[in-house]
């Protein structure tokens, strides 16, 4: 369980989270809607350890994480997929998904042959980056990058992954590809915060739903279907 309680966050003199707190589940999708400039991101880096709260804490199972190094988030399970993918374009499509594994290594998360059928799993939930396996990262599609970015971070098998965004600047079609994948994803022990600009789609894949604004978790644990049947100007 995450909970995040009373969180604030400064960036230079303005307060972008405000005391924010809220809970996410393991098992779940949990999606973060939000206007532009809410502080969707700043929350979810914040979560990842790579902004220093001003106050409040990040528990994870009971444990403050807020204040320790992104390293130390990382290697208690937690895994942010930033917006704009951030993949290395020089690198293969193997190489790029193996610096997942080598994090899953120096986290000391599984054993060699643990780490093997992680990887085979990998190629089997990403069969298109199968198939693309040793093509340049940089030659793929936004849709095969987003991918890519995706199954490095679930080689290094995370207990909370943080999505921010996936399906950004994607079509329709491949937008809904990513979005299964991210489905695909769920596990009972994982807790699973994506944030999204893309709703109609992101609902559809969604357990819950929790609505930012100007820095707060104004609603949260609502119904996807429920927010489906609005008309999404007066949700946020
Ligand atoms: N380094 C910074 N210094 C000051 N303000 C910042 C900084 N980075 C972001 N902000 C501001 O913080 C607010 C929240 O930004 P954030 O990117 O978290 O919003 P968001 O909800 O993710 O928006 P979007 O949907 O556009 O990505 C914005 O008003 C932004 O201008």
């Amino acid at each position: 369980m995450l909970t995040i309680d009373s969180l604030t966050v400064r960036l230079g003199h303005r307060v972008v989270i405000d005391a924010l707190s809220a809970g996410f589940e393991p098992g779940r999708i949990e999606l973060v809607l939000g206007h532009n400039g809410a502080g969707k991101s700043t929350l979810l880096r914040a979560i990842a350890g790579l902004l220093r709260p001003s106050g409040g804490g990040v528990l994870l199972d009971g444990v403050d994480i807020a204040r320790r190094t992104p390293s130390d988030v990382a290697r208690a399970g937690v895994v942010l997929v930033p917006q704009g993918r951030g993949i290395f374009a020089d690198l293969t499509v193997a190489e790029n998904i193996r610096l997942g594994m080598w994090n899953t290594r120096r986290l000391k998360r599984g054993t060699a042959q643990e780490e093997r059928a992680r990887l085979d799993e990998a190629r089997e939930l990403f069969p298109v980056l199968g198939q693309l396996w040793n093509t340049r990262a940089g030659s793929l599609s936004g849709g095969q990058q987003q991918q890519v970015a995706i199954a490095r971070a679930f080689l290094a098998n995370p207990r909370v992954l943080l999505l921010d965004e996936p399906s950004v600047g994607l079509s329709p079609k491949l937008a809904e590809l990513v979005l299964s994948t991210v489905a695909s994803l769920r596990r009972d022990d994982r807790t699973i915060v994506l944030v999204e600009q893309n709703v109609h789609q992101a609902l559809a894949v969604a357990d819950t739903v929790a609505i930012m604004r100007a820095g707060v978790m104004e609603r949260h644990g609502l119904a996807p279907a429920d927010i489906a049947r609005q008309d999404l100007t007066t949700v946020f």
